[in-house]
């Protein structure tokens, strides 16, 4: 079951509560929130009041991609914002296994992000530890960027790992993906594709979305 999950990195602040339950009117069901540090990654976002609040706006599944170093002092504030995906960076934790155990342990979903240098051999033995798994197609730090076209081997190694030592793996994709993009990333073997202003762009929220679950 394929899953578009809008980034609100791109939506209008202003009105971040409207933005949210329009995604929501227009069926779908995970929504992607960037954290970003201005360390980890050259970038200020959102952090865990603004989750809080839109946290009480809807149900549905928050995802939330922490692009910040040494994650493991904020996952317990962000569970307790309402996050059901925490997805920490290979790059920004000395020791990823300890964390993503500690993401489980609060009863929420654990993930492992890539950077684009990163290769998949460096996650092999966490693929059943953890719940996801998103490659980052973009450097992070930054809405639309365009799509890094070695991004879709990243997925289908990723795939390839997942159908051999865990069927339930998310495999996430992040960055660059619009409507020229979307079909290869999801033949790679993507299940939860992140897009942030390829949803946004121009106001129209319904017609983009639209127009993705059009160019699958
Ligand atoms: O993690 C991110 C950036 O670091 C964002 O999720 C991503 O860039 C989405 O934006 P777009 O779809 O516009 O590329
Ligand atoms: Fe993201």
């Amino acid at each position: 079951m394929i899953k578009l999950a809008p980034s609100i990195l791109s939506a209008d602040f202003s009105k971040l509560g409207e933005e949210v339950k329009s995604l929501e009117k227009n069926g779908i069901e995970v929504v992607h929130i960037d954290v970003m540090d201005g360390n980890f990654v050259p970038n200020i976002s959102l952090g865990i009041p603004v989750i809080k609040s839109i946290r009480k706006e809807t149900k549905m599944i928050f995802d939330v991609h922490l692009m910040i170093e040494n994650p493991s002092r904020y996952i317990e504030d962000f569970v307790k914002s309402g996050a059901d995906i925490i997805t920490i960076h290979y790059e920004a934790d000395k020791h990823v296994d300890r964390t993503i155990n500690y993401i489980k342990s609060f009863g929420v979903k654990a993930g492992i992000s890539l950077n684009p240098g990163t290769p998949v051999s460096f996650i092999k033995d966490l693929i059943n530890v953890v719940d996801m798994v998103l490659i980052m197609s973009v450097n992070p730090g930054f809405g639309g960027q365009k799509y890094i076209p070695y991004s879709s081997d990243k997925i289908r190694e990723v795939k390839e790992l997942a159908d051999k030592f865990n069927k339930d793996l998310i495999i996430e994709v992040d960055g660059g993906v619009n409507k020229d993009t979307i079909k290869e990333v999801v033949e790679a073997g993507a299940n939860y594709i992140v897009a942030g202003s390829a949803v946004f762009k121009g106001g129209d929220i319904s017609g983009n979305i639209k127009a993705l679950k059009e160019g699958m």
